[in-house]
């Protein structure tokens, strides 16, 4: 085996187990309950960011038993690193959002940066409502905008860099499925 792959296996088995499988399906059941509750006569449109959204979204949209449409854009600030650095839009939504109802789904609420970037460019193709849905919110003091929290969320992670369920290190783990704390130096 390469010593890349070795590297790599020994993160996840160093790795501290946050939120596991269980706990992340009665989060998406309570969720997919909530977001019935609110969308389920909106005819929303759920806007995926990539990469990291794409797990949490592809096993919680189908729990939603209403009409909705699916896009996704991808923006991204980390690169594969532990830490964020200039938004970088990839991939901007393909579908007309003025007058829609939008909900952003991503992984992980961190400092907010990239669901802020991506709520004002909906605002400005004149969503007629726009809310944000993510996996985990990470608690700290370094939000984009100060208190900034998720329309919808129902776990937490602390401070720490995490990975698994779309998350990932180092552009791996994404195909965990729980949530783990890295336990290595960054
Ligand atoms: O709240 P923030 O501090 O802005 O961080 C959160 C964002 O960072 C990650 O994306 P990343 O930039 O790693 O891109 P990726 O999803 O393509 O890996 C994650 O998927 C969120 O989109
Ligand atoms: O803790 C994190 N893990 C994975 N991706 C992230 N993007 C922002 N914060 C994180």
């Amino acid at each position: 085996m390469s010593t890349q792959l070795q590297r790599l296996n020994q993160v996840k088995a160093d790795a501290i187990l946050l939120h596991d499988k269980v706990k992340i399906d009665s989060a998406l059941a309570r969720l997919s309950e909530f977001l019935t509750q609110d969308y389920a006569d909106k005819d929303p449109v759920f806007l995926v960011v990539m990469n990291g959204g794409f797990i949490f979204a592809g096993n919680l949209l189908p729990k939603l038993n209403f009409p909705l449409q699916i896009d996704y854009c991808h923006a991204t600030r980390y690169r594969g690193d532990t830490q964020g650095s200039q938004l970088e839009w990839k991939v901007e939504p393909h579908t007309n959002l003025a007058n829609r109802h939008v909900v952003i789904v991503d992984d992980i609420l961190d400092e907010g940066h990239t669901l802020n970037a991506i709520i004002q460019d909906c605002i400005k193709r004149q969503a007629a409502s726009v809310k944000t849905l993510v996996l985990v919110e990470k608690i700290h003091e370094r939000k984009a905008v100060h208190n900034m929290k998720a329309d919808y969320c129902e776990l937490t992670t602390p401070d720490e860099y995490v990975f698994g369920y779309g998350m990932d290190y180092n552009h791996y783990w994404r195909n965990c499925e729980a949530i783990y704390i890295l336990n290595q130096p960054c």
